[in-house]
């Protein structure tokens, strides 16, 4: 079917019904739309085309809560509906679903909703982006420094020693550049609970086995788990493998967000 044209019924529909945005799974075209227009550059889309419609159905609404969950993470949409357009259905999207998937809520207690935001965010950007044209893995240990420090050690020298915390901010999207960057050295980056950066290239001394992880996750992951498994903290990693990224509380992984879905306004 003419992709303009789904585009615009969707526009229309998202007017109509007061949604709070159109997220396409087509090819960017040019339409008439007053809500904001989100391209979402899905590499699995193909498969949809040899599916019958109950399964179509079943595979958008999946695709749709993947993009929703990068809809949020960007724009805090925390409520309302999007309407979501594929080559072959349109479909009303409720974002609480989105919003009850990550629930940034359930890890208040150790880390505030701002930083929660921006390590899922930054890490998505490095899972999307890789650096220097191939993808790279990290990950970030949100806690107690001193605590997290009584089951560390620097790997590297720590570049972030000595820098003023308004440079270390990982709130301020200035400061991702130099997260990315870093990001290639071994090692995890560790963040106290206000979301300053500590340190990069830490290496996490703690034994793996206090976990029970499906099999296939490596070392650092495992490392990460197991650090938030003994001290109340939250790991968010990025597979170099898959490019998923990864929550960690209490030792179990509690979010998994894929960064192929690309969105773009
Ligand atoms: N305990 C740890 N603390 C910090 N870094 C670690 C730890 N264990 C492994 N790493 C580092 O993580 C890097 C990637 O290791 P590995 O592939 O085993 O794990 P992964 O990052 O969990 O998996 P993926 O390949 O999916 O990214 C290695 O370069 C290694 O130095």
């Amino acid at each position: 079917m003419n992709e303009q044209l789904l585009v615009q019924t969707g526009a229309d529909l998202a007017e109509e019904i007061g949604a709070r945005a159109v997220v396409a799974f087509t090819r960017p075209c040019t339409c008439q739309a007053k809500v904001p227009l989100i391209w979402v550059q899905d590499l699995q889309l193909d498969i949809l085309k040899d599916l019958s419609m109950c399964e179509i159905l079943s595979v958008c609404e999946h695709h749709m809560l993947d993009a929703a969950v990068q809809v949020y993470l960007k724009d805090r949409f925390e409520d309302g509906t999007v309407v979501a357009v594929f080559p072959y259905a349109i479909l009303v999207f409720d974002l609480e679903k989105a919003k009850n998937f990550v629930n940034i809520k359930e890890y208040e207690d150790i880390v505030p909703r701002d930083v929660m935001y921006a390590v899922l965010n930054l890490a998505l950007e490095i899972a999307v982006e890789g650096r220097e044209g191939r993808a790279i893995g990290t990950a970030f240990v949100i806690g107690d420094p001193t605590k997290i420090a009584r089951h560390s050690h620097q790997a590297i020298l720590n570049p972030y020693a000595g820098h003023d915390p308004a440079y270390r901010d990982v709130t301020n999207r200035e400061n991702w550049e130099s997260v990315k960057e870093f990001a290639q050295i071994d090692g995890v980056f560790v963040l106290d609970t206000e979301g300053t950066l500590q340190s990069a290239g830490t290496y996490l001394d703690v034994n793996a086995k206090v976990v029970d992880l499906p099999p296939g996750l490596g070392g650092r992951h495992l490392a990460t788990a197991a650090i938030t498994a003994v001290m109340p903290a939250v790991g968010v990693t990025v597979s170099e493998s898959g490019g998923l990224v990864r929550v960690f509380r209490d030792g179990v992984c509690t979010i998994t967000i894929r960064s192929d879905i690309r969105i773009t306004s």
